[in-house]
């Protein structure tokens, strides 16, 4: 998936898009975010570009004063040294000043761009983007471009006038002391200027080639770290593996800079060759001046300032542009993805409560283009106030239903209505207030039990009553509230409390139930989800959350999607998927009635649960009273 372009000038790419405007909206973001700062700094930038020429003069002055001999006027000469001095103190004061300056209008800016890109991203309705590489890598550069960009188009700014300043005040004393001299040097910058625009390019071009293999290195460093994988990693012995690959990973890109920088230098020295070459030659021309007596030691000491003074001005204005047009590139990527515009797209229309149902009219959905159809036009309805199960083999396209159903994607063909309207004319801010969903790769966040739960509806993240409730009903209330701190207890592996105490960890059962409870918290929600609720849960734990899932779901609207047919005999209608469509629908018992996939699934299991022998050599009951196949409750 590629970001979607949002009106003209928002291009993706290489194309007109960003290209002109960027260099102003990242001098536009610096100004917004510290407009008093990057004002001092462009002053003060401009305060030390008057000083070397200011220096130069007085350094002038002084010899011409001592070369007069017995007729010089020692007064003079030391207020000359006092001027200097002066001039260099203040140097140092300004260099300290706009160091500081420089550093704060950076912070405010990467601050701003931060706040700027995540609300962005932050902003996309759908999840489309956050599976897309492309985009992965387009936000990585855009974090980088967002960060450096304004600061290096306001030094350049700043350079280029302070450096503007040192050029005016040296080029006039080339002119007067011999005037080819200012000519040879502004046309020797022409072709720095075009070598260090090419190796500024290829620096831009290397970054962005190198930032995939930059997300495997992170990739592969997480899987080595990451307190959730160190099991895995150690009992199949993947740690070899991995740190190889992230070798790999971190060779490569370092390669690739290696193979730039290293150009950069040939650069650099071909460039300061010539530099050194020119500064020689008219120094020769000068020096021959002084010893045919047209020419004053003070000129010639003078001259070599100016000289090193304006190839300094001119290179770093050079390097400066360079750097800039670099960062800008990067820049880019942060405008394309703060323009991007929203993934899909969500309609206005408030969403009233449900009252008639939810109705999937042929819709067709496959995750992008050349990917196999996940759903092949699905019509389904789920009743308001009725539940409905829904059930399929792996892969089948139940999750992917429930995705649609909470707008994270859009359907390619047909709709999806909500009493009848389709959900694209709805705000899904208000939608997604109206659905309760426990999904299947449900989040641990590292936080505490309370807000576990209460970050289900962030309105109730300080009511303690109702998230005790909602973890009663996914049966952990008493599992919560025996904790060392209760409710106020850190889940985490990988962070302190206030109190400098490890954070606790649950098991895979107990966070299923805080992640259900975390979903029955809106207490509200019209539909509520369940995507396999129950399957870290055991046996008496299973039957004790369904029994509390169905008396929380009675009168309500739900979807549950469970591998234990079992869990799903009460729904009012069963939905078998098969392949991204609907095989077959009905209630437990038609279905049953039938020579049904859903039938074959539950004889399956039932007679697994009959079949397995135990230690004694008895049967296992099963979790849940199961039927008979073929026989009706
Ligand atoms: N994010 C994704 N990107 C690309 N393809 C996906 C994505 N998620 C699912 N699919 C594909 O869509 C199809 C349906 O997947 P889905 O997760 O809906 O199946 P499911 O019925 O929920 O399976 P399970 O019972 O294993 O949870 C599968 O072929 C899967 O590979």
């Amino acid at each position: 998936m590629r970001l979607k372009r949002s009106g003209a000038g928002s291009g993706v790419g290489t194309g007109p898009g960003f290209g002109s405007g960027a260099g102003s909206r990242a001098l536009a973001l610096s100004w917004r975010a510290a407009p008093l700062d990057t004002t001092l700094e462009l002053a003060t930038t401009v305060a030390m570009g008057l000083i070397p020429a200011a220096g130069a003069w007085t350094g002038k002055l002084l010899f011409d004063e001592l070369a007069r001999g017995r007729a010089m006027d020692p007064g003079r000469a030391s207020w000359l040294v006092v001027i200097g001095a002066l001039l260099t103190c203040s140097q140092v004061a300004l260099t300290q000043l706009n160091g500081q300056l420089a550093r704060r209008v950076q912070r405010a800016v990467a601050l701003r761009a931060q706040d700027l890109l995540y609300r962005s991203v932050n902003a996309f309705p759908g999840i489309g983007y956050f599976e897309d590489p492309a985009f992965q890598d387009r936000l990585r550069l855009a974090e980088q471009g967002a960060q450096t960009a304004p600061h290096d188009i306001n030094i350049l700014l700043t350079e280029t006038a302070r450096n503007g300043v040192i050029i005016t005040g040296f080029l006039g004393t080339l002119l007067a002391v011999w005037p080819p001299m200012a000519l040879v040097l502004l046309v020797t910058a022409v072709p720095a200027a075009v070598a260090q625009r090419a190796l500024a390019a290829r620096r831009a071009r290397t970054t962005e080639e190198t930032m995939e293999s930059q997300r495997r290195r992170f990739f592969f460093q997480q899987l080595l770290t990451d307190a959730t994988m160190a099991k895995e990693v150690r009992l199949f012995g993947l740690g070899d593996l991995f740190h190889g690959r992230l070798l790999a990973a971190a060779r490569q890109s370092a390669d690739a800079d290696l193979a730039v920088e290293g150009h950069g230098s040939r650069v650099q020295t071909a460039l300061s060759l010539l530099s050194a070459t020119v500064a020689a030659g008219g120094t020769v021309v000068v020096v021959r001046g002084v010893a045919a007596g047209h020419v004053s030691l003070g000129d010639l000491t003078l001259f070599t300032s100016a000289v090193l003074g304006v190839q300094g001005a001119l290179a770093t204005i050079i390097g400066q542009a360079a750097q800039a047009g670099k960062t800008l590139r990067l820049f880019r990527s942060f405008l394309e993805v703060v323009h991007a515009g929203p993934d899909l797209v969500g309609g206005s229309a408030p969403v009233g409560p449900l009252r008639e149902g939810i109705v999937f009219e042929d819709v067709w959905f496959r995750y992008h283009a050349g990917a196999p159809w996940a759903l092949r036009g699905v019509s389904v309805t789920i009743p308001a106030g009725r539940s409905v199960g829904l059930v399929g083999l792996n892969g089948a396209g139940k999750s992917t239903l429930v995705k649609l159903l909470c707008r994270f994607y859009e359907p390619e063909r047909g709709r999806i209505l909500w009493d009848g309207i389709d959900v694209r004319e709805l705000s899904i801010v208000d939608l997604r207030r109206r659905i309760g969903a426990t999904f299947q790769d449900f989040c641990r966040y590292d936080v505490t039990a309370a807000e576990n739960i209460g970050v289900g509806d962030v309105t109730r993240l300080d009511d303690r009553a109702a998230i005790r409730q909602a973890a009663a009903a996914a049966g952990i209330d008493a599992t919560l509230a025996g904790l060392r701190d209760g409710y106020d207890t850190l889940l985490s592996r990988i962070f302190f409390d206030a109190d400098r105490e490890r954070g606790l960890a649950l098991s895979g059962g107990q966070w299923q139930r805080v992640a259900v409870a975390r979903s029955l918290v809106r207490r509200d929600a019209d539909l509520l989800i369940l995507d396999e609720p129950s399957s870290g849960l055991d046996a008496e734990a299973e039957h004790e959350i369904h029994r509390a899932l169905a008396e929380h779901r009675r009168g309500r609207t739900s979807l549950l999607i469970s591998h234990r047919l079992s869990a799903l005999r009460d729904a009012d209608v069963i939905v078998v998927l098969e392949q991204g469509r609907v095989a077959e629908q009905g209630t437990h018992e038609e279905l049953l009635g039938t020579d049904s996939q859903y039938a074959r699934l539950f004889a399956i299991q039932a007679a697994g649960y009959r079949d397995t022998p135990t230690m004694a050599g008895t049967s296992v009951a099963p979790a849940m009273p199961v039927t008979p196949v073929g026989s009706a409750r």
